[in-house]
């Protein structure tokens, strides 16, 4: 629920924050009260925006509209039912929340641009709107609060009062944004933005999450507009529902560090004073001059440091705070049982996993014609066919990638009972894992996170799955790597990884696409042993693979395909030496020769 205060980082971050209040109480006077209720507000604003924006990788650059709903919620229920802006903030937020569910049900779905231009486009559709509804909102004049002075209205003769609050919501974001990031969700969203389709193979519901990470967002911007705009005083459309003011609280994130905590604190700390001067200077030569300022530092940043403020000094900074002492001794963290063996009496007899008369075609082009097999269980079951055969295709409609234009596919849960999924993650719930035939890790996260990624399907607790993960990682020989940021494995390391994540989700049933391609002989023997360590551990395995040698020597059967039909099957030594698989592999001479 909070960091561990004893350590580094935690308690100095800790110092750092009293230090932030303490400034604007010591230093009294309104141009530094001003700077804080700034700098608090548009860190937080900044912050909560992260948790879409940086941690799931959704571009929201009309969030303005949320902090414009909170302010308008509150004002005019202050303004017309005497209600107080601290109850206006909830109503505000819970708006805000319903907003973001309607934007981002239909376009978190979809991939490409269309949450960034579904943003920008309700908060231009909110602004018309209340210009057009001038008799209660005021229209492009605005509307002014009463000036009922009191913590009861939050109108205050005493701004220090206004530096307090601003301070207390802006340690409420960091926190909320603390909490999604270290929990299941904040690894779900982040695997969400590095790859959605693997995301989706170890059971994360990508546009559920997704949604809940927007809402999330809108809710806190609310919160935040809300008292902004009551510490104005005033609100109006172009102010309130301003592009302006989304693009500022993006570029704060952006220039700090997209996706970490204190990124989007460090962006605004950084350029919102610098603007604010800026603003000052140059307001003589034009108007909005001060907009130039942002568009250089921005320019500046993407050019020297990618990942913004954190990215580049981030690690030296926790190499500093590495060397600080743990305040007190580091608890034991608690030992989970986690049986590696099924348990079940394994019978090769028994169908595990069934497909019946798929067929799918892209245009004119027939990828799977009409194809059905078993898979037993304890069995590992190969795939072979030349390339284009419709191998990868037959896969994707058994894991729920791709729907079947005709035919069905259906599996033994996990409590022993034959069910049928439609979505990825429904298939991993039930107990299947796979792989992709190109291994890409979840880069910027370590060995030990991917895995861990996959384990989350079971436990919400970290420290849980954690130990899952490193149970996982010594049965994948990755044990040494643990550390390791998933980039810098070697190609073997990385199809080692492919397959321990799909691991960690505990399944019964594992597809895995080309995980021996690429891999030395001595990789190669590594994995042969590996998978069959897998299968007596009790789960059937289905492989789609390229490397004879391994398959002959690890496979009970192989089902050969061509031009998206099942040519044979049969036991490996009776299946390489048909005719009709030469034919298929090399041509007619040489099955004829
Ligand atoms: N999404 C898609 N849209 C259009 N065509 C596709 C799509 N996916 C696959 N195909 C085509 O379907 C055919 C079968 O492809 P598939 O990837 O299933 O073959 P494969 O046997 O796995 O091949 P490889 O061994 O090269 O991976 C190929 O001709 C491929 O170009």
């Amino acid at each position: 629920m909070f960091p561990d205060f004893r350590s580094p980082k935690a308690y100095v971050s800790l110092i750092l924050l009293a230090v932030m209040l303490l400034i604007p109480v010591i230093m009294g006077s309104s141009f530094w009260t001003n700077l804080f209720v700034l700098l608090f507000v548009f860190s937080a604003l900044s912050v909560a925006w992260n948790i879409v924006g940086g941690y799931a990788g959704q571009l929201s650059l009309g969030h303005a509209v949320f902090y414009g709903i909170g302010g308008y919620t509150a004002t005019l229920l202050t303004q017309n039912f005497g209600i107080t802006p601290w109850i206006g903030m909830f109503a505000g937020a819970i708006i805000s929340g319903l907003v973001a569910v309607i934007i981002s049900y239909p376009t978190l779905r979809l991939k490409g641009p269309f949450f960034a231009l579904a943003t920008i486009a309700i908060l231009e559709v909110v602004r018309l709107l209340v210009i057009h509804e001038e008799s209660w909102t005021g229209g492009s004049s605005g509307i002014s609060l009463p000036l009922n002075i009191g913590w009861t209205w939050i109108v205050f003769r005493e701004k220090i009062n206004y530096v307090y609050i601003a301070f207390f919501l802006f340690v409420m974001v960091v926190w909320a944004s603390w909490y999604v990031r270290k929990s299941r969700m904040g690894h779900y969203l982040i695997a969400i933005r590095e790859r959605e389709d693997a995301a989706r193979a170890v059971g994360i519901a990508t546009a559920k999450m997704k949604i809940r990470a927007a809402v999330i967002s809108a809710m806190l911007t609310s919160l935040i507009g809300t008292f902004h705009i009551t510490y104005l005083t005033f609100v109006d459309p172009a102010s309130a529902f301003s592009l302006e003011l989304s693009i500022q609280i993006a570029m704060f994130a952006l220039i700090g560090g997209l996706g970490t905590i204190s990124g989007p604190i460090a962006g605004a700390f950084l350029v919102l004073p610098i603007a604010e001067l800026a603003r000052g200077w140059l307001s003589s030569v034009g108007n909005g001059m001060h907009g130039l300022v942002y568009g250089i530092i921005l320019v500046v940043v993407v050019l020297t440091i990618p990942h913004g403020l954190a990215g580049a000094f981030g690690p030296k900074i926790e190499k500093l705070l590495a060397r600080l002492p743990y305040l007190g001794t580091r608890r034991t963290k608690p030992e989970y049982q986690h049986d590696m063996d099924s348990g079940h009496v394994l019978d090769a007899s028994k169908p595990v996993l069934k497909a019946e008369g798929l067929y799918k075609s892209f245009g004119g082009l027939q990828a799977t014609n009409n194809v059905s097999f078993e898979l037993y269980q304890n069995e590992i079951l190969a795939i072979i066919g030349p390339n284009g055969a419709g191998k990868t295709t037959v896969f994707n409609q058994m894991s729920g990638f791709l729907a079947p234009d005709k035919g069905t596919v259906s599996l033994v849960d996990r409590d022993g009972n034959w069910t049928h999924c439609k979505t990825p993650d429904e298939f991993a719930h039930k107990g299947m894992g796979r792989t992709f035939q190109t291994a890409k890790p979840f880069t910027g996260l370590t060995v030990l996170e991917n895995i861990m990624l996959g384990a989350f399907i079971n436990t919400s607790d970290r420290d849980e799955s954690e130990q899952i993960a490193v149970q996982v990682a010594s049965q994948t020989d990755l044990t040494a790597y643990l550390q390791t940021e998933a980039r810098n494995l070697t190609v073997g390391g990385m199809k080692r990884l492919e397959i321990a994540r799909a691991l960690a989700i505990r399944p019964k049933i594992l597809l895995l696409d080309e995980v021996m391609a690429g891999l030395n002989p001595a990789d190669l023997e590594k994995a042969v042993k590996m998978l069959r360590r897998i299968r007596d551990s009790g789960v059937s395995i289905l492989l789609i693979e390229h490397m004879m040698q391994a398959t002959m020597a690890l496979s009970d059967r192989i089902i050969v395909i061509n031009e998206g039909k099942v040519l044979v099957s049969g036991p490996p030594k009776e299946v390489v030496e048909n005719p009709a698989v030469i034919e298929a592999y090399l041509g007619k001479e040489y099955a004829d020769a």
